[in-house]
């Protein structure tokens, strides 16, 4: 096991689990006063045809889901997931309203929580952020430069959430993860809890409870990514897009929401703080279809497939196509569909990049333009992307900067 890989892994062996370990999605839900109002808000588009339903697009949010009820498998009609996740979005947002957009700088290299710090300390959490940096740096190269564009203080309050993301998501695909149990997620839950208690378990834990002190980043979506992975523990196929939404919103959509109390909203932008969290939640999403359609073969090799089910089938594919892995017409026409739903949901975050605080849109659009070029790859490899890995190459990844520059100066968006 190399050191960053010891460091990643976790012995997820905290005492002191918490009892209230329940789906945190549930719990917004089940808090929400907020749903009746979205509920007035919607335009239904009805639930006829499947591939409308893909393409569709609703006013200020993403949209891929056509209703807002669906029908469960008991057939029961429940919440669709994207009203679920929107709930989220909009509790989030009423958390954070009013600091995010402060003028004053206090968010951003002037609170230092100094007096609360014991003498000598101080270095050991900058070696903690140091070692956070060589992590992202070494497993995300591309976020990592993304990185390097930010203020040093919200950079290394974005290295630390990285490194809990990319911890959380090493208990299950990492080298230990047949090991892993739903018990070892709730632990992982508890110690979580603990760090946000100011009682963190080791160097990495501190960092990012140092980062949650100095910015308003809540605990909801840390605790929905941990629910995500025990979703990948039960799981390994997907019956339509709603139920890959709910997983791409606890993996990755997630990402976006611990990130914009971080990346901060520009003082003078009209937009309304949900929607930038939805442009967020809208990225998170698009990164996550956009791995899932580049490690197809990877995946189905694990015998995991993420691809809906239901659109396979209306394809005409199943899951043997998938492991046979040959690049069909019927197999072009479904990743078409696929990459386009996908761009979707790039084209939405592209909406709220430019609301965010100037100094943070730089590598936001960056990492944008970067993941988004890999859905052209796929397509430059003739959509095999059963033996072929979709890369952007160093060169590619250079010009874009210029280009993404450009972009925040500009605060266009497309
Ligand atoms: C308004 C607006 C647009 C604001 C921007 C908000 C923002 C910065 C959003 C970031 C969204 C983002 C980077 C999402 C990450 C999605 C992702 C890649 C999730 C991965 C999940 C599991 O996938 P899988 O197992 O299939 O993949 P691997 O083969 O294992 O890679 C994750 C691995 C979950 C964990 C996520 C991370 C480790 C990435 C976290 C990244 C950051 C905190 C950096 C964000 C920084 C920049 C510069 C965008
Ligand atoms: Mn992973």
């Amino acid at each position: 096991m190399s050191s960053i890989a010891a460091v990643l892994w976790v012995a997820a062996s905290s005492p002191n689990p918490d009892p209230m370990n329940t789906c945190g999605l549930v719990r917004a839900l089940e808090s929400s006063r907020v749903f009746s109002r979205c509920q007035s808000q919607r335009v239904s588009n009805g639930r006829r045809k499947q591939t409308t339903k893909i393409m569709s697009c609703r006013r200020g949010r993403s949209s891929v889901v056509s209703s807002s009820l669906v029908v469960n498998p008991a057939g029961e009609m429940t919440l669709s997931s994207e009203e679920k996740v929107y709930n989220v979005v909009l509790s989030q947002a009423a958390l954070v309203n009013e600091q995010l957009r402060s003028t004053s700088p206090v968010l951003d290299d002037v609170k230092k929580p100094q007096d609360t710090v014991r003498p000598g300390s101080l270095s050991l959490l900058g070696e903690a952020y140091d070692r956070c940096g060589e992590v992202c740096a070494e497993y995300a190269k591309t976020f990592y430069l993304g990185t390097l564009l930010m203020t040093p203080e919200r950079r290394k309050a974005i290295w630390a959430i990285y490194v809990w993301c990319r911890r959380t998501d090493e208990l299950v695909d990492g080298p230990n993860a047949s090991h892993i149990t739903p018990m070892a997620l709730d632990r992982w839950e508890a110690r979580l809890e603990d760090l946000y208690r100011g009682r963190a378990f080791d160097m990495l834990d501190a960092a990012l409870a140092d980062t949650v002190t100095r910015y308003p980043v809540d605990i909801q979506p840390f605790r929905d990514m941990i629910e995500g992975m025990r979703m990948d523990l039960r799981k390994s196929r997907y019956n339509n897009f709603d139920e890959l939404y709910l997983y791409c919103y606890y993996v990755a959509g997630t990402v976006g929401l611990m990130s914009v109390p971080v990346m901060g909203i520009d003082p003078k932008s009209k937009a309304t703080t949900e929607s930038v969290y939805n442009a967020a939640l809208a990225l998170g999403i698009a990164n996550q279809l956009t791995n899932i359609l580049r490690d197809v073969g990877e995946d189905a090799r694990r015998g995991r497939v993420y691809l809906p089910q239901d659109e396979l089938a209306q394809a005409g594919l199943s899951d043997e196509d998938i492991f046979a892995g040959k690049v069909t017409d019927k197999w072009r026409n479904f990743m078409r569909l696929q990459l386009k739903r996908a761009r979707m949901f790039f084209d939405e975050a592209e909406k709220g990049v430019t609301e965010l605080d100037a100094a943070s849109r730089w590598p936001v659009w960056a990492s944008l333009l970067l993941y988004r070029r890999i859905l052209d790859e796929i397509e430059a490899n003739d959509y095999n992307n059963f033996t072929k890995r979709a890369y952007v190459g160093k060169v590619k990844k250079i010009a874009a900067l210029p280009l993404a520059y450009a972009k925040s100066v500009l605060k266009v968006s497309s």
